[in-house]
């Protein structure tokens, strides 16, 4: 089956799967994303404190499974958060672009893990796997994987730049391989973002590396993620080709910073600007 057939057959379980369920689900599975140049400290501080407020205010929703910062915020959002569920995630490693030494990335993501990130997100090296320099993709991975102590590490393949099927698919494998816990489809600050096509291949090299060690590795799609029906999709996605088992904030995250409010909203039935 073509990528395109198999996503038009999954937009429409996708289009059964949008219920207040699923809704919820899903609302569980964001990784709240705030990723700006301006991030100040009082709006990082405010950011948590939504998060810490959520169980009082909504009592009967789950809270989203993590806050994602820049690795410079990390100690602000450890200081201030008082929920434990939540986990605290960083981008590190010459997040968006990549472009610096395999050194800096490693220590970076080390202070990031030091000042409390649970999970690291870091970017593949384009520049060496658009070179074909696959060696130095495996590297920066596994020297992360290995630097982080246990932190959880999810490698952002960047598949708008990748492009095309075959090299989003080499680029899943070769992170997975490398010791990515969870694959991401994007960064956010380029475009195209995540794409539900992408999402499809990915998933199936998810699929194809858990046949062949039985190691189950996580998906992230992120960048461009706001309405209730793309987050629906990607949900799909991952239901028909991984299963339900999946459907869990452990394999299972949407990296956005404006889904949270339409979610929201949707489950309230109310325009929503919460967070
Ligand atoms: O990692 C998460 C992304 O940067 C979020 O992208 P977004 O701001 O388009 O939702």
């Amino acid at each position: 089956m073509t990528i395109q057939a198999e996503l038009a057959a999954i937009k429409t379980k996708a289009e059964m799967n949008n219920t207040r369920e699923m809704q919820q689900l899903a609302f569980s599975c964001i990784d709240l994303t705030t990723l700006n140049a301006t991030d100040t400290i009082s709006h990082v501080k405010a950011f948590t404190d939504r998060v810490n407020d959520f169980a009082n205010d909504y009592p009967t929703l789950q809270n989203v499974a993590a806050i994602c910062v820049y690795p410079n915020m990390v100690r602000t959002v450890k200081e201030k958060l008082k929920v434990e569920e939540v986990a605290i995630a960083a981008v590190a490693g010459g997040f968006p672009s990549s472009m610096t030494f395999i050194e800096t990335k490693v220590k970076e993501a080390q202070m990031a893990v030091e000042r409390g990130a649970g999970e690291i997100d870091m970017v593949l090296p384009l520049w060496a796997f658009l070179e074909g320099d696959k060696l130095i993709c495996r590297e920066e991975v596994s020297t992360i994987k290995k630097a982080i102590d246990g932190a959880h590490l999810k490698v952002i393949l960047e598949t708008g730049a990748l492009a095309t099927p075959e090299r989003i698919h080499h680029a899943s494998m070769l992170a997975m391989e490398s010791g990515a816990d969870f694959i991401k489809t994007s960064t956010g600050k380029m475009n195209p973002a995540a794409t539900p096509e992408a999402a499809i291949v990915m998933c199936h090299a998810i699929k194809e590396f858990w046949i062949k060690t039985g190691k189950q590795i996580g998906f992230k799609p992120a960048g461009g993620i706001s309405t209730t029906p793309e987050a629906m999709l990607y949900l799909s996605i991952v239901k028909e080709i991984l299963g339900e088992e999946w459907l869990t904030p452990k394999l299972f995250r949407i990296g956005a910073s404006r889904l949270a409010n339409n979610l929201l909203g949707n489950l309230l039935g109310d325009e929503i600007k919460y967070f």
